[in-house]
Parts: C-alpha cells; sequence; structure tokens
C-alpha cells in the first residue's frame, strides 16, 4: 500500500477544471515534488487529500483510506497549506500547544518541534512579529507534532530566503531518508525543490503532463551541448567528423549532439581552438518545466 494513492481525481469550480484525472503515489521514504505553474491544481489536489474539498471523480488516500476517515489524523499525517493563517496574538508555543490539546497529544510536543524546526528562541513570540519564512517554520512545526509518517506540504518554500530554503531542503531529506517518511512538496518554483525531490509530479491545467524519478526526468545523456569557441568555423567541421551533430545557434554558438563533453574537449586541443563556452543544455525536467511556465504566463 502507498503513503499516498491519488487516483483518476478530479474537481472543477464552475466550469474551471482544477484537477482533471489525475493519478500518482508517494511511497514511505520518499519526496515527491508535485509541480506545475500557478493555478495548475496543485492546492486543489492536496486540499481534496485533506479532505477539505470534496472531488467530483476518483480517490485521494492516506495509507489507504480517505483522510476524513483517518482515526488520529495528526498522527498520521503532517500538512500545511497555508502558513499564514495563525492567530497573531498567540505565542509560537501556545499555538501549538493548542493544537497538541486538539489533539490529545503531551503539551512538550510543542516545545520538541519547535527546537526542530529552529525555532527555540522564540517560543515565546507572537506570531504577529513573525516573517512569512518564520511562519513556514511553524506550520512545519505543527505538521510534526502528531509524528506523523506522511507530510503533505503546499509550497513550504514560499517566503523562504535562500539559507532558509538550504534548511528546507536539509529537514525534508531527513524526514524521508533518515525517518521514512512519504513527504508530498507542492511548488511552482522548480529550483526549490530540484535538488530536493527522489520523484516529480508534473500538472498544468489540472491534467498530469509528466512524472517520473528525479533521476529519470534529469538524465543528461541526450541532452545537448552548447559550445562555443573563438573560431566556429575550423570547430564546427571538427566536431562534425568526430562524429557529433553540429547546429550552428544564431549567437555564434554551436549546439552539438552525440558527443560527450570530454571529447569536445578532445577535439578542442587537437585543433587548438580557443574555447570561450561548454555547457550542457537544459535537462528534459527544466525544458518541459520552462515551456509550461512559458505558456501559462
Ligand atoms: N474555491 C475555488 N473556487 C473557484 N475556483 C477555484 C477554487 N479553488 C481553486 N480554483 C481554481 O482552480 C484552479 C486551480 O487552482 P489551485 O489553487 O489548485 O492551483 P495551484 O496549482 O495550487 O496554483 P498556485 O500555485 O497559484 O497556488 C485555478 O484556476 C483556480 O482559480
Amino acid at each position: 500500500m502507498s503513503a499516498i494513492e491519488i487516483s483518476q481525481l478530479a474537481k472543477s469550480f464552475g466550469p474551471v477544471k482544477a484537477v482533471d484525472g489525475v493519478s500518482f503515489t508517494v511511497e514511505a521514504g520518499t519526496i515527491t515534488g508535485y509541480l506545475g505553474p500557478n493555478g495548475a491544481g496543485k492546492t486543489t489536489t492536496l486540499r481534496c487529500l485533506l479532505g477539505l474539498v470534496t472531488a467530483d471523480a476518483g480517490t485521494a488516500l492516506v495509507n489507504g483510506v480517505p483522510y476524513p476517515q483517518l482515526k488520529q489524523p495528526l498522527a498520521a499525517v503532517g500538512a500545511v497549506l497555508e502558513a499564514t493563517n495563525f492567530h497573531p496574538g498567540r505565542t509560537a508555543i501556545n499555538h501549538l500547544r493548542i493544537l497538541c490539546t486538539a489533539a490529545g497529544l503531551p503539551q512538550q510536543r510543542a516545545a520538541e518541534a519547535l527546537e526542530q524546526v529552529g525555532l527555540a528562541d522564540v517560543a515565546s513570540k507572537r506570531v504577529s512579529g513573525f516573517s512569512m519564512g518564520m511562519r513556514q517554520r511553524l506550520g512545519l512545526a505543527g505538521a510534526l507534532i502528531g509524528h506523523p509518517e506522511v507530510f503533505i506540504l503546499d509550497e513550504p518554500a514560499n517566503g523562504l530566503d535562500p539559507s532558509g530554503i538550504q534548511w528546507l531542503r536539509g529537514f525534508l531529506k531527513h524526514l524521508a531518508h533518515e525517518r521514512g517518511a512519504a513527504v508530498l512538496v507542492s511548488s511552482h518554483v522548480l529550483a526549490e525543490v530540484e535538488q530536493t525531490v527522489d520523484n516529480v509530479v508534473i500538472i498544468a491545467k489540472g491534467r498530469l503532463v509528466r512524472q517520473g524519478t528525479l533521476a529519470e526526468l534529469t538524465r543528461n545523456g541526450d541532452a545537448p551541448l552548447r559550445v562555443r569557441s573563438l573560431d566556429p568555423q575550423t570547430l564546427g567541421p571538427a566536431l562534425e567528423r568526430a562524429g557529433g551533430a553540429v547546429e550552428p545557434l544564431d549567437d555564434g554558438a554551436l549546439r552539438v549532439r552525440g558527443l560527450a563533453a570530454e571529447r569536445v574537449g578532445e577535439v578542442v586541443l587537437a585543433e587548438q581552438v580557443v574555447l570561450t563556452e561548454l555547457v550542457q543544455e537544459r535537462t528534459d525536467l527544466q525544458r518541459v518545466f520552462l515551456e509550461l511556465t512559458e505558456e501559462t504566463s
């Protein structure tokens, strides 16, 4: 049984098909990035999964059952949907203590969870003074409180600065790879999650566009090389003689397929030309995501 199992899920709001026949699973011990441009249907999917929205069709299961049927939801699932809706006058620790009370958990979990997300120093500060990044961490603390093994996080990197994003990456990896949790994390910014996730599910306009392991979607073998030299007239034909398919680009660089970077380097050396650029072009994942984002912007 998968920790999260979404099957043929569909939800419309009036004429808008927010989610249109989406299926994927998330296994224990893995992080899945749920990616798509703004308005793609990510939040709606997660809301269906958490029983906050009733799907028109299909199923969204956690540990094999719909969320509302979980006996102890906070012990099964840690969810952060919107990290902004805290009571502003409440302190961080009080916010978590209230969650503990509501879930029948020992009060000490509040302090432990704050410690885990690096907010122990501001435990007795009011949430009204918290930055977006601190609110995200507080949301995560709330998700951790019942020691769940499934995490559902909607855009947790929103509002985090680069060091916060770095911290989040490490934290999610710890949850999945060391504690064996199943983590589903949504984002509309590929770069935020690209270094974190094991699997990727991409949606756009409610429909699943691509899914696979990160390794599959970023396999670079087929991605062409961009080669720029002070002497493309010499280098281009030489690369072709070495077995490459060479396409001159408008900006003077050459797009080379069928040759590894090492081989290009050898040709450069043999021809004694000056090389000014040698990079692998975008991976499949970056290309797919960029096309989608450009389409919808
Ligand atoms: N309660 C609602 N009523 C009407 N339309 C809605 C509602 N919730 C979502 N939608 C619409 O459904 C579509 C998908 O929205 P959703 O919030 O799920 O996308 P998203 O991928 O999470 O986007 P974002 O990255 O902007 O949060 C959008 O067109 C949105 O306007």
